[in-house]
């Protein structure tokens, strides 16, 4: 791998961002840092209301920090939009166009000729096993299939960074399993830079390179952690005695966390 590969493709640093709320100024971060390098897959952890979803508010250059700055590849962004590419929670696609059209649409807008990006949908559809359904409309796909499809849509986006804000939260236990193993794979083969937010510890240990468990409100980092198991990584991962070891640390430092949160 050259330097250029090894290095961050997102830094995040000492950034930080308060909200007027009831005429007080609250602090959501506090001098936040952290970092994505070239083909990595990080994970935030923290509770509910951490500020995980602003940070990637301001990594989308949809709202400023108050202090800290942004690089993406090295060059500053805060503040400016159409760097990252963005997974929500819900799949979000268009109901009027077909699926096809859902990825295509997206790629054109970001500066991708319309016959690639119509190529480069079909074609991946196909691979992924959605070539069926790819002049569907999305009404006609489970919530599973349609994040399937959301989720090629951030990957195929001409975009350094991918930001996926809790993507598989709304999906029954089983299908979220199965969207694991399938997101593992692909990534795996694609090695593209994620930053990726989730509540579950479990999906946290099973799919990433690094984590880093950030407190309440104004979040820091609490810890970072170097996940130890080897890639490709089994989906079975979680009956090594390092996965409980780490899972049983990651839950201490979030209730930790909250405990000194309830003593303040
Ligand atoms: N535009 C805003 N105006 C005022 N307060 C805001 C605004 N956006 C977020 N907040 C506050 O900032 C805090 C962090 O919110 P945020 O949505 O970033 O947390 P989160 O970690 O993503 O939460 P969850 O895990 O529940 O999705 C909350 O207290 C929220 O009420």
């Amino acid at each position: 791998m050259s330097e250029s590969e090894r290095s961050a493709k997102l830094e995040v640093s000492g950034v930080s961002m308060s909200y007027v709320r009831d005429r007080r100024r609250r602090l959501v971060l506090d001098r936040l840092s952290l970092n994505v390098m070239a083909g990595e897959f990080v994970t935030l952890i923290g509770p509910s209301g951490s500020g995980k979803s602003t940070l990637f508010r301001l990594i989308g250059g949809v709202e400023r920090p108050d202090e800290g700055s942004i690089r993406i590849s090295g060059r500053e962004i805060a503040g400016e939009r159409g760097h990252i590419s963005y997974m929500p929670q819900q799949a979000s696609l268009f109901p009027w166009m077909s699926v096809a059209g859902n990825i295509s649409s997206a790629l054109t807008t970001a500066g991708v000729g319309a016959k690639e990006a119509a190529a480069l949908a079909s074609q991946w559809l196909e691979r992924i096993g959605l070539g069926d359904v790819a002049k569907e409309y999305p009404h006609v796909l489970s919530g599973g299939m349609q994040q399937r499809v959301s989720f090629l849509r951030a990957l195929l986006m001409p975009r350094d960074v991918m930001c996926l804000d809790e993507p598989f939260a709304a999906l029954d236990a089983l299908t979220r399993a199965e969207m694991q193993a399938w997101l593992l794979g692909l990534w795996e083969a694609e090695r593209r830079s994620v930053l990726f937010v989730t509540h579950s510890i479990e999906e946290a240990l099973t799919l990433s390179d690094r984590i880093y468990v950030l407190s309440r409100a104004p979040a820091r980092v609490l810890r970072e952690i170097r996940i130890p198991f080897p890639r490709p990584r089994r989906a079975d991962v979680w009956k090594e005695p390092e996965f409980v070891r780490l899972k049983e640390e990651v839950l201490e430092l979030l209730q930790k966390g909250a405990e000194a949160d309830h003593a303040l």
